[in-house]
């Protein structure tokens, strides 16, 4: 038994710039040997992953567009993406969004609106892709989502974000479950603050980049390639006995949170 995915074709979903955590999991997916398929919200991401994708060795990645709040995209995406390779061994889902004006100031001003936005994009499209990708991972694999510690406790201004957090994390062990029988495993990584564009989203960011600094049992931020690495386990026969799990990659910060 080994980690290596020579010979294998994995679906990267949420490149948005070099410093997404969806690129540090393709990376580390590709130096494993995968193949790897990229999917974008809207044409305007597509240039820059193609020229991500450039700098990677290994074999030719694919491309699509996929918007995750429209289920018949999701089906033609991945109606598209079995038509063109047949098979896929697993699944990275980094694809969070919720309204700029929700991520500060307090949760129990959260609008209707925001508070469905936020489900819909974070949470729902996990159930919705993991149901599309289904017939297409006949060989079994591994689906991984992104989630974060402001699911699991308060965590000042990430507010409606961690209730569609809470939501992500209990869908991955009902999708677990139901996906098991067909050797499909469904996990999620509970990644650290990282400096991303998504980040830039939340108020007083870098107040929390200080605090675990200070007091996270690492004593420093983790990177994209650290989450990726982690990804690349939960994706890999390495973590085959492994389902239904939220693995914290963030330097120990959620034992002294
Ligand atoms: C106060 C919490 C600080 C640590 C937050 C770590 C983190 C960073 C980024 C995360 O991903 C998103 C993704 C989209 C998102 O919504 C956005 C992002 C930018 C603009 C916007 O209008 N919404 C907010 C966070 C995330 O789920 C968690």
């Amino acid at each position: 038994m080994n980690g290596s995915l020579e010979g294998r074709t994995y679906v990267v979903m949420g490149v948005a710039n070099k410093r997404s955590i969806a690129w540090g999991i393709a990376q580390s997916l590709n130096k494993a040997g995968a193949r790897l398929i990229f999917t974008y919200a809207s044409e305007r991401f597509e240039k820059p992953v193609r020229d991500l994708s450039n700098t990677l060795e290994g074999p030719e990645s694919l491309f699509y567009e996929c918007d995750v709040t429209d289920d018949e995209a999701i089906n033609q995406t991945f109606a598209a993406i079995q038509q063109d390779v047949g098979v896929i061994h697993g699944l990275a889902h980094c694809i969070a969004f919720a309204n700029r004006d929700e991520l500060k100031g307090e949760y129990v001003d959260t609008s209707r609106d925001g508070f469905l936005t936020a489900h819909n994009i974070s949470s729902y499209s996990l159930t919705a892709v993991a149901r599309a990708a289904k017939p297409v991972m006949s060989d079994g694999g591994g689906i991984v989502t992104l989630t974060y510690l402001g699911g699991e406790k308060v965590v000042e201004n990430y507010n409606v974000m961690g209730i569609a957090k809470a939501s992500l994390d209990a869908s991955v062990k009902y999708l677990a479950n139901d996906l098991g029988k067909h050797q499909i495993r469904v996990n999620a990584i509970s990644a650290g603050p990282i400096r991303t564009l998504s980040a830039k989203g939340i108020g007083d960011f870098n107040k929390i980049l200080t605090e675990i600094e200070e007091r996270a049992p690492l004593r420093r931020a983790v990177t994209q390639e650290e989450v990726g690495d982690t990804a690349f386990f939960l994706m890999s026969d390495l973590s085959r006995g492994v389902t239904g799990e939220i693995i914290h990659c963030d330097s120990g910060y959620n034992i002294v949170g």
